[in-house]
């Protein structure tokens, strides 16, 4: 698990840090990891043009010309604000032999050093008019300059970077945007409690049936989805559960025949009401926003065992505040609205994808999981976490009913709801990967895919 903290704290750790190691020590170090890189990225290549902007970021990429000139590599600069050009980079940078230059050339690497931390919307004109030149890969200090640094959010002119070379600890952007391969430098940084998280292989725990363990014991998953229009969802979504489980899974709904030729070892009823005892319920694929799918979110929600709410089961709780009544304040509820549903629900997303998804799990007291490249996982407790999509072959029409099977099996088999959101949310994105292969898959062969991504998640 890697933790991500929001600028202000970084900086707060900085001037901690900064007050007990010789003055620009910190600098130097995060230049010589921007310059080692920059060697790797070289490959023997040997010129690089810095850009080079009017804080400490510019500071960075001048001290890492430094290093660079020492390493035999010829380098240029351009200064976007000469006056403000950091002070003792410069001169090292020109005591190194560094030239300073008005045009970027063809040089084999630029170095962004442009804004880093404290930068605050897109690129500026001059600086957007030398990067749109740039015909070289890019090599972000700290973070690609114009994308904010707290949101990841694009609101004009930024770079593309190739790689970014980051300084003691993952900032929002790095969780949040594209900021090519992101390398972490040491420099002595070591600050505690993260604003929100990764997930990493390593961490996901998926339950595994031990010798005790028989068909109930796990966890039996509940899907209430699907409607004589759209069953499909309702095959999604009961497959999803039915492979990411070996315990068992009920149906109860109106597609219940296309279950039982799909998923034989299903247990369909049509109605939620003569469906047995689960451990979690699956609400809302394709199931309409009618009152008969009203009726079924209510006895879901009474029933007391953990709850999964997806797509119509959404917006039917935008639609009718009164559901929530029906719940037990303490039964656990995952809600996974993609944009649109999470206004309908709570307001507009806006820039701080983090920062809604939080607000939205404590005003619902719910686990919400928001959904897109960047999936976000806010529990009401605080704690969030953000997972990567590695392409974007998981949008697809019913890629998200698979995710919905996936939380409830994992729910049902006793996972806490912010970590089965998350675990979910990781084994989505690598069905789809390994399904996918570099073609365009169908939610059925990314829900096919759950087992490989299973394994795969168990070797690491
Ligand atoms: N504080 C520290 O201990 C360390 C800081 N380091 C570097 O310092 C950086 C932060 O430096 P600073 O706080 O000086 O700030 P920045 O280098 O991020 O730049 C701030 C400057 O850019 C201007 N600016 C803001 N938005 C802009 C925009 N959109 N376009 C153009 N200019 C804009 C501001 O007026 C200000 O002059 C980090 O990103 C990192 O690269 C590293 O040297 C490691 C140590
Ligand atoms: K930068």
């Amino acid at each position: 698990m890697r933790g991500v903290w929001h600028t202000e704290r970084v900086k707060s750790a900085e001037e901690e840090l900064m007050a007990v190691v010789p003055p620009g020590s910190l600098m130097r170090k995060a230049a010589f990891g921007v310059a080692t890189h920059a060697l790797r990225l070289l490959s023997g290549r040997r010129r690089v043009t810095l850009l080079v902007g009017a804080g400490n970021n510019g500071g960075d990429a001048l001290w890492a010309g430094y290093f660079l000139r020492r390493r035999g590599v010829g380098v240029s600069a351009i200064l976007l604000n000469p006056a403000k050009a950091h002070a003792e980079g410069l001169s090292a940078f020109r005591r190194a032999g560094g030239r300073i230059v008005d045009e970027v050339g063809t040089p084999d690497l630029v170095i962004d050093g442009i804004v880093g931390l404290s930068a605050r919307g897109p690129l500026r004109p001059d600086a957007a008019a030398l990067v749109e030149s740039v015909r070289a890969p890019i090599l972000a200090v700290d973070l690609p300059s114009g994308i904010d640094p707290d949101t990841g959010e694009i609101s004009g002119p930024f770079v593309r970077a190739h790689t970014t070379v980051t300084f003691g600890c993952l900032k929002p952007v790095h969780a949040l945007a594209d900021c090519g391969d992101v390398h972490l430098v040491d420099i002595g940084l070591r600050p505690t409690d993260p604003d929100f998280v990764l997930l990493d292989r390593s961490d996901i725990a998926w339950p595994v049936p031990g010798p005790s363990d028989d068909k109930y014991t796990q966890g039996v998953t509940g899907v209430a989805a699907g409607s004589a229009t759209y069953p499909g969802a309702a095959v999604l979504s009961t497959g999803a559960a039915v492979l990411a489980t070996s315990g068992m899974v009920r149906y109860a709904g109106p597609a219940a025949d296309a279950i039982r030729a799909r998923w034989p070892e299903t247990i369909c009823t049509g109605s939620i009401t003569d469906a047995g005892r689960v451990q979690a319920w699956v609400v809302g694929p394709g199931t309409g926003t009618g009152s008969s799918s009203d009726g079924v979110l209510r006895s879901v929600l009474e029933a007391g065992v953990p709850v999964i709410a997806d797509a119509d089961a959404i917006t039917l709780l935008a639609q009718h505040p009164t559901l929530w009544d029906a719940r037990d304040p303490d039964t656990p509820l995952v809600l996974t609205p993609h944009d649109r549903e999470f206004e309908r629900l709570a307001g507009p997303v806006g820039v701080d994808r983090v920062a809604a998804a939080r607000k939205a799990a404590q005003r619902f007291n719910a686990v919400v999981l928001l959904k897109g490249h960047r999936t976000v996982v806010a529990a009401p407790d605080g704690r969030a976490l953000v997972n990567s999509a590695t392409s974007s072959w998981p949008a697809t029409a019913g890629s998200g009913d698979v995710l919905s099977g996936i939380i409830g099996a994992l729910l049902a088999g006793g996972v806490e709801p912010f970590l089965a959101a998350g675990y979910a949310a990781y084994a989505h994105v690598l069905a789809a990967e390994l399904a996918a292969d570099g073609a365009p898959v169908p939610a059925s062969g990314l829900m096919e895919a759950i087992p490989a991504a299973i394994r795969a998640l168990r070797r690491s």
